[in-house]
């Protein structure tokens, strides 16, 4: 995959209002819906869980990038493929069973992602490469929307660029993704980018064209 993929996070949306805020994004242009799933015990803070990603489901086409951000988290990837997610990516740090948990995943018949959070090094990926769809490298600790970029980050972007290869994986990056950062993170060799407060901030869903000029200023600051 060469292009760029940009995925909205809509942990920064107007929950009030989801249907309205999927259909704008869409409707805007975006690549990917990233759903950020969070379970105030893996991380400190609580989002939603699968009956959110099936009530979106019907009202895009997009690939529905789940980031799972639970543990444990095998009891629960067969409810979020059921739902309709495309992706699930789950983090390294999640429990002992990685390698279980993206051959489950797998079976289900979805893309398996795995997530590695900013104290975990890059290595932590290397026994699944084989195996994996997409790597989710997290710029900031994972948990909340709206966090600055951790710049120490993107030496390990690079270095996972390598790890891959030729290998046919989504090198997705996440936390505090702006026109600003955006750049040093696609030099490095990301090819997927995760924008929550960027992108909805200052916006409503009634004004696609708001998400679509920060989507597109994400990716002309990335790609030139
Ligand atoms: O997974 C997470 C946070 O844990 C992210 O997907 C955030 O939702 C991104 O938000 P911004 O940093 O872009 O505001
Ligand atoms: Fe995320």
């Amino acid at each position: 995959m060469t292009d760029l993929i940009i995925a909205p996070s809509i942990l920064a949306a107007d929950f009030s209002r989801l249907r309205d805020e999927v259909c704008a994004i869409d409707q805007a242009g975006c690549d990917w819906v990233h759903l950020d799933v969070m379970d105030g015990h893996f991380v400190p803070n609580i989002s939603f869980g699968p009956a959110v990603v099936e009530a979106i489901r019907p009202h895009t086409n997009k690939i529905l990038d789940v980031h799972l951000m639970i543990a444990p988290c095998d009891p629960y990837l067969d409810a979020f493929a059921e739902a309709g997610a495309d992706i699930i990516t789950v983090h390294a740090e999640a429990g002992p069973h990685l390698h279980r948990s993206l051959m489950a995943i797998k079976a289900l018949g979805k893309k398996a992602g795995v997530s590695l959070n900013p104290g975990t090094p890059a290595h932590a990926i290397a026994e699944v490469l084989d195996l994996i769809d997409l790597v989710l490298v997290m710029t900031v600790n994972p948990g909340f929307g709206g966090q600055s970029f951790i710049a120490s980050q993107v030496g390990k972007i690079a270095q996972i660029k390598t790890m891959i290869g030729d290998r046919d994986i989504v090198l997705e990056v996440d936390g505090g993704i702006t026109p600003q950062t955006a750049p040093s993170v696609a030099k490095a060799g990301a090819n997927a980018l995760v924008a929550g407060s960027s992108v909805f901030k200052g916006g409503t869903p009634d004004d696609p064209s708001h998400y679509q000029a920060t989507m597109n200023a994400i990716r002309t600051a990335a790609t030139n």
